[in-house]
């Protein structure tokens, strides 16, 4: 009798406990949080299901949103239960850069998306990927980079013969794809040793191309259902997402053969023999399964990102005939110019690159830091009533999209315009430095005149800032600065292609174009000017 009179009771016990949590959730994250005064809509302070219907059922929307967000609260808007976005590039480095003696952490929910969690990018505490950072160090200076001169330009010929091979045939290229597959044999050699010439087979190209586009589409689901990938692991190989699958184990393939073979002195290292032969690190870091995360985001990030500025920078070359024709004033002055060194330090075209940096975005999605031990204030210079305090473990972040898109900074953002980069202080022979912001921060290159433009590469995003800064930047700089100039000695016409196909409409991490896009085709018409 009394085990049954218990046993009734438990209904509604469970019940009381579980409005009593939600009460006290609400209670929590609305009012009593110290993020409860931070302005923002109440039901993104309340739950993650805000976030996720703009992110799924908008689809990909969240980025826009912020902004919107913005527009209403102002620069500093609560987005999230725990998550705060600061729509001012002066407190970026506060985030992302602070120097020595602050940790920032990345938020480890966000490694859900791409499953790379024991990958450099994974890597959530600054320690952690410090070391991961110092092993591959050595393979992405300026320097280094430059020694791969000869494999840059013998890429750019393949598709070079691509485009006198179309002339003839009259068929569309698409250059999503021929970009792509330079991007990939490039950094498949630089990571494996071995080059696997996708620049040969378009088809295999198209294929991986919308593989990695489908890997990507479907970060927003694996963000908020993280379970998803933990049930994928337990179902037999490819009865879900066959695309992710199969991608990441051809990836694996690739180490596994690294692996397979004994340190050899007379070859030049590639990145994953290198962290193999590696005598510092120890043996966790070279698991076939840890080096496979490592691969996946190298790959990934080495080959889409880099092919998004190249096809967004191409695009309004093609669409606005009087940016190709300053570009090629200014090739045809510095003729010599041919290695991709000489090449990134004319103006026009390091400014043609920037502003491609600039509207493809780098990371679309939110890109959170963590400061684990410091609480982090944020006063707004001109606002005193703009001053938040926000405790450790809040993650913070800033939208590149709301930064790379302020009026102030950037006037018509939508609208592709090299010379907003150029100063009046650019080297007498046409020249510009190398790194202009490394530059900048040492405190050069500062006068009246260029201040704008100094202050708008300070708010460049796309490689992010800080110690995670990303570690390809040189080389995607190399890659495009070869291939534009090598196509600017072609005359292409767009088909079947409109801005749509590179404008940033939604955020699958990195920025996708409108949905159902199949890239920018173009028709080869010859050799300009023969
Ligand atoms: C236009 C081209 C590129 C863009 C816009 C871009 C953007 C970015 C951004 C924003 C990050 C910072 C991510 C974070 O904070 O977690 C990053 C990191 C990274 N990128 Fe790139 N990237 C590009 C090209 C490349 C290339 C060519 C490679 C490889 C060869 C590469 C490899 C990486 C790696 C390994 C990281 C992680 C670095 C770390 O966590 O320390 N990226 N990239």
């Amino acid at each position: 009798m009394a085990v049954a009179l218990s046993l009734s009771l438990i209904p509604g016990t469970s019940l009381l406990v579980v409005i009593g949590y939600l009460t006290y959730l609400i209670l929590w994250r609305c009012f009593l949080s110290p993020l409860a005064r931070i302005p923002g809509p109440k039901l993104a302070a309340l739950t993650y299901w805000y976030e996720c219907y703009f992110d799924i059922v908008q689809p990909a929307q969240y980025a826009f949103k912020i902004k919107a967000l913005h527009q209403k609260y102002g620069r500093v808007v609560r987005i999230g239960p725990n998550d705060v976005s600061i729509a001012d590039p002066d407190f970026f480095n506060t985030i992302y850069a602070p120097g020595p003696g602050h940790k920032r952490d990345k938020n480890p929910k966000h490694n859900r998306a791409l499953g790379v969690n024991s990958s450099i990018g994974g890597s959530v505490s600054q320690e952690l990927h410090r070391k991961r950072r110092e092993a591959l160090n050595p393979f992405f200076s300026p320097q280094r980079i430059h020694r791969l001169d000869s494999h840059l330009t013998s890429k750019a010929a393949q598709v070079e013969n691509l485009f006198a091979e179309a002339t003839e045939s009259g068929e569309a290229v698409n250059l999503s794809d021929v970009y792509f597959a330079f991007c990939s044999d490039i950094v498949h050699e630089y990571c494996f040793g071995n080059d696997p010439n996708l620049l040969n087979d378009m088809h295999l190209a198209s294929t991986r191309r919308n593989n990695v586009a489908s890997v990507l589409g479907r970060v927003k689901i694996m963000f908020h259902f993280g379970w998803i990938r933990t049930l994928m692991g337990l179902l037999p190989p490819g009865t879900i997402a066959r695309d992710m699958m199969m991608f990441r184990r051809r990836v694996r393939t690739a180490v596994d053969q690294v692996l397979a073979y004994e340190p050899s002195p007379e070859k030049m290292p590639s990145i994953f023999t290198h962290l193999r032969d590696d005598a510092e690190l120890p043996a966790a870091e070279k698991s076939a399964q840890r080096l496979e995360d490592e691969a996946v985001l190298m790959t990934m990030a080495g080959t889409y990102s880099p092919m998004l500025s190249l096809v967004a920078a191409q695009y309004h070359l093609l669409a606005r005939p009087e940016i190709m024709t300053k570009l090629r004033i200014e090739l045809a002055a510095h003729g010599s110019a041919t290695t991709a060194a000489q090449l990134e330090r004319l103006p026009y075209l390091s400014a043609i690159v920037q502003e491609a940096h600039r509207l493809t975005f780098g990371l679309t999605g939110r890109n959170p830091r963590v400061c684990p031990d410091e609480t982090i204030v944020y006063a707004h210079n001109k606002d005193p009533g703009q001053t938040y305090a926000f405790p450790p473990g809040t993650s913070l972040s800033v939208s590149t999209l709301v930064i790379h898109t302020d009026e102030s900074l950037f006037p018509s953002p939508w609208h592709f315009d090299p010379d907003r980069w150029l100063t009046t202080t650019d080297d007498p022979n046409g020249l510009v430095p190398a790194d202009p912001v490394t530059n900048e921060e040492q405190g050069e290159e500062q006068d009246a005149t260029s201040s704008l433009v100094s202050r708008r590469r300070r708010s460049m995003l796309s490689f992010m800032r800080g110690p995670r800064i990303c570690i390809g930047r040189h080389l995607a700089n190399a890659e495009m600065a070869v291939l534009l100039a090598a196509m600017a000695r072609w005359n292409l016409e767009l088909f079947e292609t409109d801005e749509e196909d590179v404008r940033f409409k939604h955020d699958y991490h990195v920025m996708c174009p409108r949905l159902g896009s199949q890239g920018v085709r173009v028709k080869v018409k010859g050799k300009w000017g023969e």
